[in-house]
């Protein structure tokens, strides 16, 4: 029986990894498997979504639309292999992929035999100004999608969703646009109904580079961080951000995660249960166009975030 697919797409941020996650707890009994792509060295996504431990596999330090894509058919040979098989894939990309490349990549005739892609859902945050959907990357994600999803709808006026739901359109007429809040996406948009259809190939765009625009930095500590001293320093920081993420302990309250998430120019914590044995006790990942962030810069502001050793 093939395994169908869905990849999903969307800039840095978006909230394609909350939808995974909404997928995920939401499975209603589906074998559903998760690749997740971050872009950066230091892997943050995988934690982030539920039941990590089991099902999930992290492709991180590159992007499966281009210096990882033998590592993603690898990937799901070695998921198909699974016993028990799954039966549904969930990829999600990195917010500086291209989804035509990947696509394009699926298409290869044994990977498609076994496991043809069904949906490209592309995720789109409702609360940018529609004109940010002009940018070259963001259309390329859009032209791909089979459905679209507004997130953090729970934050956009009714007049900010109608001018982004437009612009969408004379993008991708063909899209299904939902709104979405908290990843929430009808699963009878993502995945088919009959499992025994198999979807038709599609047309892929010309290949251009797309991850050579963004560069990310990571800042790692074996020591607990001051809580107010990492929000001066992301203070300071986030003008030159596309995105930030991370996961860390602070002084205040050792021995618990927070998780630390900047999107679209909002910043939120939030508390993320336990740490994981093994790992550094704070990991944030930064992403900033080129040349905009140096990495003396990232060290010498977060440094100040640590008691000195
Ligand atoms: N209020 C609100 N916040 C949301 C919603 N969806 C996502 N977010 C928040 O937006 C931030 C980014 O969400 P993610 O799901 O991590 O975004 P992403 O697209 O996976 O990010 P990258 O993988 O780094 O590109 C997080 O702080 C989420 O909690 C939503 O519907 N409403």
């Amino acid at each position: 029986m093939p395994v169908p697919i869905l990849l999903v797409a969307g800039f840095l941020g978006a909230g394609k990894t909350t939808v995974v996650n909404h997928l995920l707890a939401h499975a209603q009994g589906r074998r559903i498997a998760a690749v997740v792509n971050d872009f950066g060295a230091v892997n943050i996504d995988a934690e982030l979504i539920a039941g990590a431990s089991d099902g999930v596999v992290s492709l991180s330090n590159g992007c499966i639309c281009c210096t990882l894509e033998g590592d993603l058919l690898r990937t799901l040979a070695t998921l198909l292999r699974r016993d028990p098989r799954p039966e549904f894939i969930v990829i999600e990309t990195s917010g500086v992929a291209d989804p035509s490349d990947i696509v394009r990549n699926l298409m290869d005739p044994v990977v498609w035999k076994e496991a043809p892609l069904e949906t490209v859902l592309c995720v789109v945050d409702a609360t940018q100004p529609a004109a940010r959907l002009d940018d070259a990357l963001l259309r390329s994600q859009l032209r791909a999608a089979d459905v679209v999803a507004l997130s953090k709808a729970d934050l956009a006026s009714a007049e900010q969703r109608a001018q982004v739901r437009d612009s969408i359109r004379a993008i991708r007429p063909a899209a299904v646009v939902v709104d979405a809040i908290n990843g929430e996406v009808p699963s009878a948009l993502l995945f088919p109904a009959d499992l025994d259809r198999v979807p038709m190939p599609r047309e892929t765009e010309s290949r251009r580079p797309a991850v050579d625009r963004f560069e990310t930095l990571s800042w790692t500590s074996e020591r607990p961080v001051r809580l107010p001293r990492l929000q001066q320093a992301i203070g300071r920081l986030a003008p030159k951000l596309a995105r930030a993420k991370g996961l860390f302990e602070t002084v205040e309250q050792p021995g618990r995660l927070m998780v630390f998430q900047l999107a679209g120019g909002r910043a939120t914590l939030a508390a993320g249960g336990t740490p994981t044995p093994g790992q550094p006790r704070a990991r944030i990942v930064f992403i900033a166009e080129m040349g905009v962030l140096s990495r003396a810069e990232i060290d010498a502001t977060m440094e100040g975030c640590v008691e000195p050793g």
